[in-house]
């Protein structure tokens, strides 16, 4: 397996792109750009005349979003214009990321991926097949991008709660990279959306006439560490340092468990799924006014993002002074078979033998409803992809047992949530604490007493976290992803409330502040990251928290400002070469035509 060594430099950041061919996207024909940077880059003639503000622009894309009559309209117009102009499509994302990030992510990305099939326009990432085993460095040196910073690889065998949908999962790498720069200021041109087309255990996607991938089933375990083995090793060859997020694997243990002492790398379904639940949680358990040692959660759903979040948890309760062991007994795991105990008489996966009852007294709870009755839990977590399985009944016997139950279903997208906003505010009199994975409404609502307020809904997604913990292992250049690195992101989260946030009742940050949020988060992680001496950028060890927070910003990609540095650089490289003149010559301010002689 390869090891970099910490003498091994990567340059943490790319140069603004001038050429269109080492950009992922057509911005040279932006638009926006005015005169003397079209004749530079001979697009004069090639578009419009006149030289917009962004004001206009996305006047014209707001409007053209809303022709679009389905969701997935409204997905495809976005990832074209993603493809056509990335600065637009960033600029209008980080503007609107309360309304353009469900189509982009959950839940719509969750549809997009059900019908990849069909709707698939352009190539936005690379798939890499079981056949090209042997030659997995080739097929990646076609990558046009020279300075990937970070990978997000999914092999589709678990696609949100909505099964194996095989390489049409390929939306999920490309959504999660698309946060990455909206919510973390990462380069667009930096990220590498990765599918694995390993087979598929789909039978209608193997019979599907249009599916793009392999037709054969799904390859075996060992065969699939002897592939991720060579990819590996094959990306950091190419990319030194390079980040690696695993995503949406059906069982993603073995493969987190050999490869996070030899690489940068993390699992966002056990790993930032822990950490920002753990960022919930802590503001959860803060308002319900419960010391940890009395809080008992059920968990429907012991896969990856059950057993990840628990154990934060886990961690947190620790934190808080209670011993592994009690903490650890507070937790109880519901899976198809009921509640993990170690007498159940099936063999536990491994994942899950941490967590397996032993006070059970040889007593079974096969159901939900039976787990919950015996436990009467403070809180109720959903990570099971079982949609609405959070019933009226539960939910008001969870509020009959608590003043304020903290429920959170968290499967995605919304059609798998255990139940939605309105009926969790509902069913308890709207005394729960809640966070789904996907987003719902505000709601009104007037309590039993008569009481009538707005309700906030919490986005517990790992969308919260991810971002930090990529940016964060960039900068301070990691060689591994640590686990008070994960524990710092879900920390740093749940501190980073408002005033006014709390006022309101949110147990996360208003999704509109997500950049500001991943700088802090950022920081947390690149301090972790310190601690534990797995930084290579030692340098910054020194700053100060504002100045690293500084030294994040400047950073971070901010489409606002890319056309603008676009306009000086041209402009410098021009007046340098003493020929800004005659293309100036002319240049229009924006919104008037161009009209400049050729
Ligand atoms: N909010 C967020 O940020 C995240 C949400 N998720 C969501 O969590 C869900 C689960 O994801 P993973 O844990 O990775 O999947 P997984 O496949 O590893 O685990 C699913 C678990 O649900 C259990 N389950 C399935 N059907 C059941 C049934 N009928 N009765 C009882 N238990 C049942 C399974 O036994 C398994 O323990 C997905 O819907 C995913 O979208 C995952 C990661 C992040
Ligand atoms: C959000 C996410 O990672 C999931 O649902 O799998
Ligand atoms: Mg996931």
């Amino acid at each position: 397996m390869a090891r970099f060594s910490p003498q091994q430099s990567r340059p943490v950041h790319a140069t603004p792109f001038l050429n269109h061919s080492t950009t992922p996207s057509d911005a040279n024909y932006d638009t926006a750009n005015p005169a003397y940077i079209r004749k530079y880059l001979r697009t004069y003639g090639l578009t419009p005349p006149r030289s917009e503000s962004y004001e206009t622009q996305k006047t014209r894309c707001l409007a053209q979003l809303a022709l679009k009559q389905t969701e997935i309209d409204k997905f495809q117009y976005l990832s074209t214009l993603r493809k056509n102009n990335v600065h637009l499509f960033y600029r209008l994302v980080t503007d609107h990321l309360r309304e353009l990030t469900p189509l982009i992510y959950t839940p719509v990305v969750g549809e997009a991926c059900q019908r990849w099939s069909e709707i698939y326009q352009q190539p936005e990432g690379m798939y890499l097949s079981w056949e090209d085993r042997g030659n997995l460095s080739a097929v990646i040196a076609n990558w046009p991008q020279p300075n990937v910073e970070i990978t997000c690889i999914t092999d589709g065998s678990r696609i949100l709660g909505l099964g194996d949908l095989g390489i049409n999962g390929m939306g999920i790498p490309i959504g999660k990279l698309a946060l990455y720069t909206a919510c973390a200021g990462i380069r667009p041109e930096a990220t590498l959306p990765l599918t694995l087309d390993l087979g598929t255990s789909n039978k209608t996607l193997r019979e599907d006439p249009l599916y793009m991938g392999s037709r054969r089933d799904k390859i075996s375990a060992e065969e699939e560490r002897e592939f991720l083995d060579e990819l590996m090793s094959a990306l950091t060859e190419r990319w030194p340092g390079i980040v690696i997020q695993f995503e949406d694997f059906k069982n993603p243990f073995p493969a987190l468990e050999r490869y996070r002492d030899s690489y940068t790398c993390f699992n966002d379904d056990i790993q930032g799924t822990g950490a920002v639940i753990l960022g919930g949680v802590i503001n959860a358990v803060k308002r319900s006014g419960l010391p940890c040692k009395d809080h008992r959660a059920v968990f429907l759903g012991a896969g990856s993002a059950g057993v990840g979040v628990a154990k934060q948890i886990v961690e947190f309760f620790m934190r808080e002074g209670m011993t592994e062991e009690e903490a650890r007994n507070c937790f109880y795991l519901v899976d198809t078979k009921g509640l993990v105990t170690a007498d159940r008489g099936d063999k536990l996966a491994d994942h899950k033998v941490y967590f397996a009852r032993q006070d059970n007294k040889g007593q079974q709870f096969k159901t939900l409803e039976q787990v919950i009755d015996h436990v009467q839990p403070t809180i109720l977590m959903g990570l099971s992809t079982l949609g609405g399985v959070f019933t009226p009944e539960i939910l008001r016997k969870m509020a009959d047992w608590n003043t304020a139950p903290i429920i959170f279903p968290l499967s995605n997208p919304s059609s798998k949530s255990e139940c939605d906003f309105e009926s969790a505010v509902k069913h308890t009199d709207g005394r729960c604490l809640f966070a789904s994975g996907s987003p719902f409404p505000t709601m009104s609502f007037t309590t039993s007493a008569g009481e009538t307020r707005t309700y906030y809904p919490g986005q517990g997604n790992n969308m919260y976290v991810f971002p930090g913990i990529g940016l964060g292992s960039i900068l301070s250049k990691a060689v591994r992803v640590t686990d008070s690195m994960i524990y710092a992101s879900g920390e740093a989260l749940s501190a980073a409330l408002t005033a006014e946030e709390l006022e309101r009742g949110l147990l996360y940050p208003d999704i509109t502040r997500i950049r500001e949020v991943s700088v802090v988060v950022t920081r947390k992680v690149m301090r972790a990251a310190m601690a534990d001496g797995v930084d290579r950028e030692t340098a910054l060890r020194k700053m100060s928290d504002s100045d690293l927070d500084n030294y994040i910003k400047a950073r971070m990609y901010d489409p606002h400002t890319e056309v603008r540095s676009l306009e000086r650089e041209v402009g410098h490289l021009l007046s340098s070469l003493g020929s800004l003149s005659p293309l100036l010559n002319g240049t229009p301010t924006e919104e008037k035509s161009n009209g400049a002689k050729l």
